[in-house]
């Protein structure tokens, strides 16, 4: 490549830096008055923002992939949000744990993630009005629902107004650049199992598994100790410096986690819906099947249903159900309404936007 020819892309990716920074300022421009009309209420808009992603992915044309644009839209319009009001969301921590990275993919970086002890007390924080939204994790494809998570639901006053999913990569960490002198592997009970067969092909059987409150704080044990390592994502890679030493060693290779985020805020329409319920039904032959009936009759698809025993009564049980469509809808207003006449319990969790990115 002559060095001319260089130059002159160079210069041209100089010109168009300049307008799309001036460009950025004036959307932001827009973001600031659009907040001054909201006059100090809620900011945040999730279906708003769904829609603003989706319709960056259909206009694009490339040669740059829909995720990248659609990254990089998320970015934007949290650095928009933020000149609004820089928003605070409770996650289970430590810092590097896959709820933070699921808070920062729904929010972007110019949210202020704010590490809590428990999913109970990152709960507690948006009720309590110290953070703006909780992201908690709710379900894992290879190892199913996170039942603390659907307990506090049950309960509590703040309502779903969004969905992340967030594809989970393990990676084997450790302070020292080769596999040599391995003695204990830190990780999450849950990490170990996913990385189970990996670990018996590549580390020697007198390896130690200790399972250990979080991935973050594997990973942070494996900082102290050149004799350890540990299993946990990037995040924690980069929050505790550590080397990878293999990279996505998770026996099953698309194993997500679902998150779930809440507010104290009711969420309009996007256009594409789930809406989130939890229900009771008797203990009786053919109960369930009668309880889901009008939504095959009002033509709601179901996209998950989850049991779970209630606390309140031997052999009750609680089902958490996630149907297409949110509440502003005739079809789905119909359904709760037959619901409510079946069922001891129903209390309608959010209806929310379906997670574009
Ligand atoms: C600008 C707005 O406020 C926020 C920022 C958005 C953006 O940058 O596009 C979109 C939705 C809101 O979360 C808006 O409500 O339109």
């Amino acid at each position: 490549m002559s060095d001319e020819i260089l130059k002159s892309h160079r210069d041209a990716i100089d010109a168009l830096d300049a307008q799309i920074l001036a460009m950025l300022n004036q959307r932001a421009g827009h973001a600031r008055a659009i907040g001054e009309l909201k006059g100090g209420g809620l900011v945040y808009r999730p279906e708003r923002e769904a829609q603003v992603l989706a319709r960056i992915k259909q206009l694009n044309s490339g040669p740059l992939p829909d995720e990248s644009v659609a990254k990089l839209f998320r970015e934007i319009m949290s650095a928009c949000l933020s000149i609004e009001r820089p928003l605070t969301i409770a996650y289970l921590g430590p810092e590097g744990t896959f709820s933070q990275s699921a808070a920062i993919k729904q929010f972007g970086h110019a949210a202020v993630t704010q590490a809590c002890a428990s999913i109970d007390e990152a709960f507690r924080v948006v009720e309590a009005g110290a953070a703006d939204y909780v992201v908690a994790p709710v379900e894992n494809s290879t190892e199913g629902a996170v039942g603390r998570t659907l307990d506090l639901m049950v309960s509590t006053p703040l309502k779903v107004c969004g969905e992340v999913e967030l594809r989970i990569h393990h990676h084997l960490l450790r302070r020292e650049a080769g596999l040599a002198g391995i003695r204990r592997v830190y990780s999450h009970a849950q990490s170990l199992a996913q990385c189970h067969e990996w670990l018996n092909d590549n580390l020697p059987v007198e390896v130690e598994r200790v399972s250990v409150s979080s991935n973050a704080e594997a990973a942070r044990l494996a900082s102290l100790d050149a004799h350890c390592a540990a299993i946990a994502g990037d995040a924690a890679a980069e929050r505790f410096g550590l080397h990878k030493l293999a990279e996505n060693i998770e026996d099953e290779p698309n194993n997500t986690t679902r998150f779930l985020v809440l507010g104290y805020h009711d969420t309009n329409a996007s256009g594409r819906d789930k809406t989130s319920l939890v229900m009771s039904a008797q203990n009786k032959p053919g109960a369930v099947h009668q309880l889901l009936s009008p939504l095959a009759e009002n033509g709601v698809s179901m996209t998950k249903f989850e049991s779970r025993p209630s606390r309140t009564g031997l052999w009750e049980y609680l089902f958490f159900v996630d149907i297409e469509g949110h509440t502003s809808e005739a079809r789905v207003q119909n359904t709760l309404e037959a619901l409510r006449e079946r069922a001891a319990f129903v209390k309608v969790l959010g209806a929310y936007p379906v997670a574009v990115l």
